[in-house]
Formats: structure tokens, sequence, C-alpha cells
């Protein structure tokens, strides 16, 4: 059996009384757990809402388990917290509720918790130590001249608190890359070829991530039948986005990927090398839920979020639903157990299926001339999970695009008309 724990983040100001509140029950508990490091007591007071009877009785170990400290995030080490009956999970299928609360965050380590209550599942141990290894040594090299995207944000042009590389398998798909695909109204200069280490890991991140996708569906969705929209055909590994987090620091904000050339329902997998950091989710609230929003805009305290534990060598697999209806991040850290060979840096492979259909020169283009953007309605209840079709060119600093809308239309396989259209 397996548990989660939660935290809840501290919030930033002077005064708080709730706190003190909690430090009285934190000495309670560390009095009758004198040899619980206090993190781990806080987590448990938490996650029994604060009943201090609870919270002892949930650090009581298990009888097989002896092992009582929070595990480390020691890189290359997978943990879980199976020593904590915090709260129960079954061993199969999606959770029967939600466990995130309002101004929580759950920490998730083990793979049966990740899968039943994210629309991630995750593989420890990917590929073999030797490899992982290589693969590692090789990104590093590489990650020396990656560049920080910039993007506009209100008006402000900003840049994203790390640095990225983009790889596609072939030099010709590097030169289409460079001339015909356009990132956020623009052509994109630095395409790389991918490296013998990414190449080589690819079949087996393929192999892995059709597999996962099929166990996703037997076992997690209605009538263990893929989503609506979601592509049947085997997934491939075509492009890959490599982020290079340096120090604790450096981290990427809430977002979801782009759609554009993967097409709706768009499964990615995410290869964690070097530093373990932690991938926080959060579901995206339709806009009935706007109340919740907080004066700077974020609404990840109204309704918690969930941190997955990622360490070296994990795959990750974002599922069908998760572009649509999540929002992901990495966190910035106050610290980070450094790595053997990546020192402070994380090296993370995104694997994406691009999808010929999404060829720029088949998508509708905007009045502007270019070729538009795939987005997902999230917000609008009305509209909620219709995709649309719209300019690009606002995100370039200085230029306000056009007013180009057109609903998107697919097929139950997620296959755009005109490549219906191609198969007559
Ligand atoms: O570093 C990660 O694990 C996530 C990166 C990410 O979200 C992205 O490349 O879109
Ligand atoms: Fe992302």
């Amino acid at each position: 059996m397996n548990a989660f724990i939660s935290r809840k983040r501290r919030r930033i100001e002077p005064c708080d009384t709730a706190e003190d509140d909690t430090d009285f029950k934190l000495a309670i508990l560390a009095s009758l757990h004198p040899t619980i490091d206090h993190s781990t007591l806080l987590e448990a007071l938490l996650a029994s809402d604060g009943h201090v009877e609870q919270a002892s009785q949930s650090l009581t170990p298990s009888s097989a388990l002896s092992s009582r400290k929070r595990p480390s995030s020691t890189a290359g080490h997978q943990a879980s917290l199976s020593s904590y009956r915090l709260a129960p999970v079954q061993s199969r299928g999606p959770a029967k509720k939600p466990l995130v609360k309002k101004g929580m965050t759950l920490y998730l380590y083990a793979a049966e918790d990740i899968e039943a209550h994210t629309p991630c599942s995750i593989i420890h141990n990917f590929l073999p130590h030797e490899q992982a290894n290589a693969l590692l040594t090789e990104l590093i090299a590489d990650a020396h001249s990656y560049s920080s995207l910039e993007f506009k944000l209100f008006d402000k042009v900003v840049s994203s608190p790390h640095t990225f590389g983009f790889y596609v398998n072939s030099l010709a798909e590097a030169e289409k890359q460079k001339t015909e695909y356009i990132y956020d109204g623009r052509k994109v200069t630095d395409v790389r070829q991918s490296l013998p280490e990414m190449l080589k890991a690819c079949p087996e991140v393929e192999d892995a991530v059709n597999r996962e996708i099929q166990r996703r569906i037997k076992d997690f969705y209605p009538d263990g039948k893929k989503l609506k929209y979601q592509d049947p055909r085997p997934w491939k590994a075509n492009t890959a986005f490599v982020n290079c987090y340096d120090g604790p620091k450096e981290c990427v904000g809430y977002h979801a990927d782009q759609l554009t050339y993967l097409g709706p329902r768009a499964v990615i997998g995410s290869l964690s090398l070097g530093v373990a950091r932690e991938f926080r989710v959060r579901k995206v609230l339709p806009r009935e839920n706007e109340q919740h929003r907080k004066e700077d805009g974020s609404v990840a305290d109204a309704q918690g979020q969930i941190s997955i534990h990622l360490p070296h060598n994990s795959l990750l697999i974002m599922h069908a639903e998760m572009q649509e209806e999540w929002k992901h991040s990495i966190a910035p850290q106050q610290s980070i157990d450094p790595h053997p060979l990546a020192g402070n840096k994380r090296l993370n492979i995104t694997y994406r299926h691009y999808k010929d259909a999404f060829h720029p020169s088949f998508t509708p283009t905007c009045k502007c001339g270019v070729p538009t953007v795939l987005r997902c309605v999230t917000k609008q209840k009305e509209n909620r999970g219709r995709y649309m079709w719209m300019c690009h060119t606002h995100y370039i600093p200085g230029e306000n695009g056009c007013s180009f809308f057109q609903w998107a239309e697919f097929d139950d396989d997620g296959e755009p008309p005109w490549a219906a259209r191609g198969k007559k």
C-alpha cells in the first residue's frame, strides 16, 4: 500500500497566527515522536487537517517497515513514502475522488499514486544505468550552447528562467523545421540533429510510451476506450525539446504544451536526467471557479496542486488528458541534491510526436499570412473542450497580430478534415 504526503505552502505573510497554532501542535507531535524530523511531522499534521491525534496515529509505522525518515531526494535513488499510511490508495485505476485540497501541495513519489491522481504515469530507472549516464553526459556538453526562451507576456518581453535546445531526428528534418514551422509567430534558427545517445534511446521511449498509453486506456479511461480525438496509431518520438535547469532557482512556470503540431489529445514522453526536481501539476478550473483567482493571477493556492518527484532516469508519460485539462511546471526550489555527473543541472528531454497532418502547410493561415496556433478552450464553460485555430503573431514583441479565429474540427481519431480528404 502506498501513501501520499501533503504540505501546506508557506504564505509570505509577516505574521500569521495560524502558524503559531501549528507550531504548538507540532511541539506536541515532536514530543510524542521524538525521532521523526520536523518536515514529516508538519506534513502529517496538515494531511490530518490539524488533528494532532490523527496525525500521531498516521505517524505510527506499520509493523513491516522500520524507516521513519522522509526520503531524501538524492539523485539516482528512487524513494517512496509507503512507510506512512496517511491515506489508502487503491491499487489500480483512477482515484475515486481528488485528494488535492485548497492551498495544499500533495507530494507523490510512488508510481501507483502518480497514475491514480494525475494524468501521468512514471517509469523509474528507465534506461540501463550506463546508458542513462551516457545520455546525460552527451546532453551536458550540448547544453552549454542552449538559450532561454523569450516570449511576450502582457506587452512585456520576458525570458523563461531556464535554457533549452530543440532537436529532430535528421538534418533534413532540421532544415524543414527552420524553414517551414512557426513558433510563437516566428521561424526558429537553432534546430539541432538528435545526438547519438538521444537516437539510441528513441525506440525504448517509443515502446514504453505506447505500452503506457494502452495500459492507461485499459485501466483508467471510461469503458476501457481511448479518448475522443486521441490518435489510435502508434506514438512516435520524432521531435525533442531538451530543457536544462542549472541550479535550484531555474524553473518553468505553469503552462500547457502547444498542440499546434501534435494535434489534440497529445501524449508526451519526458525523460529526466541529473538533479531530481519537482514537477507540479494542477487541473485547469473553468471560469466559474474564478473567484479563487488571487491578485497575482494565480489560482494554484485556491485549488491545490500535486508535486511529482522526478529523479534521475525517470520517464514521465503525460497522457492524452494532460494538455487540455491540466497545467504543469517545474517549481523553483530552496535547495537541490547535486548529481555526481550533472552537478547542479537537471536535463529533461520531452519527446514529442509531430504529425504529418499538422504540418503548417495544411493548417489554416491567419490574416497576417502566418500559419495559426491550435488552442483548446479550457475556461469558458459553454465551449470547454472545443479547439480553435488562432493568430500566432501577437506573441512577437512589438506586434499585435490579427483577430483571426476559426473553430478546429477533428474526427474521432483527432484527424483534421484535410487529412480525411487526402485519404479518399
Ligand atoms: O522539465 C520538465 O520536466 C518539463 C518541461 C516542459 O514542461 C516543457 O518542455 O514543456
Ligand atoms: Fe511543458
